[in-house]
């Protein structure tokens, strides 16, 4: 089993206050795992620890990323990886070729697969590749991204509250992608409030509360609103 996250004792803290609380996690090549958990409760946090993106915090613990250490190789750790934002941020300006050319070209990759046959697996329309970019929906603008991180071959994916303002036949889409994605041996590590798209698509779902990730089971049969409510209060 290829490790491609590694998490281990990690805690952050912001003003005082400790958000992750000696938290270990592990993700395996061609492994979907979902992180639920409360508004605030810090999986936000948890992404941006992975994307070192904690300046000011005060963070103990230690990550790797596809056996690379994030604190000791930054560049090399996060170049194993792809991040798409809940707002997925490319250049209105550019077409969807022309941003992942563009991205491509900020980082020292090595290897890249054929932008137009990423393209094609994210499931972006022909016919849109060339228009800019300002033209799409927020589902093309997704599809984007994933295409650029397929075109960038990384490892592990990052996705933060993907379905989010997606309509249900893109969730299904997204939803496709995350599963192909899984089948070429990337690791997926998803934040979101959409349970039902997550028990679709996640090999282990873990509920992040009090600084901790735990696992959870969920009955979909038994699904309501007050079953989700009670899961979330560490109540079922
Ligand atoms: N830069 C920061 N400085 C201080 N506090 C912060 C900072 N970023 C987040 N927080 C606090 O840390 C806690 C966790 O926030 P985070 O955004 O990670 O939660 P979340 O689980 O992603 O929430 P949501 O589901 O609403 O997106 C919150 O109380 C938030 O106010």
């Amino acid at each position: 089993m290829t490790v491609l996250l590694s998490i281990q004792q990690l805690s952050l803290r912001f003003a005082g206050r400790e958000i992750l609380k000696q938290l270990d996690f592990s993700l395996a090549a061609g492994e979907v795992v979902s992180v639920l958990g409360s508004n605030g409760a810090g999986k936000s946090t948890l992404l941006k620890s992975i994307l070192a993106l904690h300046t000011g915090a005060d963070q103990s613990g230690s990550i790797r990323i596809a056996g690379v250490d994030l604190a000791q190789s930054r560049q090399q750790a996060l170049s194993q990886l792809a991040y798409v934002p809940e707002q997925p941020a490319v250049y209105g300006h550019l077409s969807a070729i022309e941003n992942i050319r563009y991205f491509l070209s900020l980082g020292s990759i090595s290897h890249t697969a054929a932008i137009d046959s990423c393209l094609s697996m994210a499931g972006l329309p022909e016919q849109a590749w060339h228009r800019p970019c300002a033209e799409y929906s927020k589902g093309m603008k997704q599809k984007v991204m994933l295409a650029f991180a397929l075109a960038k071959q990384a490892k592990l994916l990052l996705l933060d509250e993907p379905n989010s303002g997606l309509d249900p036949q893109a969730t299904e889409e997204l939803n496709q992608l995350i599963i192909q994605c899984k089948a070429r041996g990337m690791g997926v590590l998803v934040v979101t409030h959409d349970v039902l798209s997550a028990m679709a698509f996640s090999d282990r779902l873990l509920m992040l509360a009090n600084g901790q990730l735990q696992p959870v089971a969920i009955d979909q049969s038994s699904l309501t609103l007050d079953s989700l409510k009670k899961l979330y209060q560490g109540q079922a």
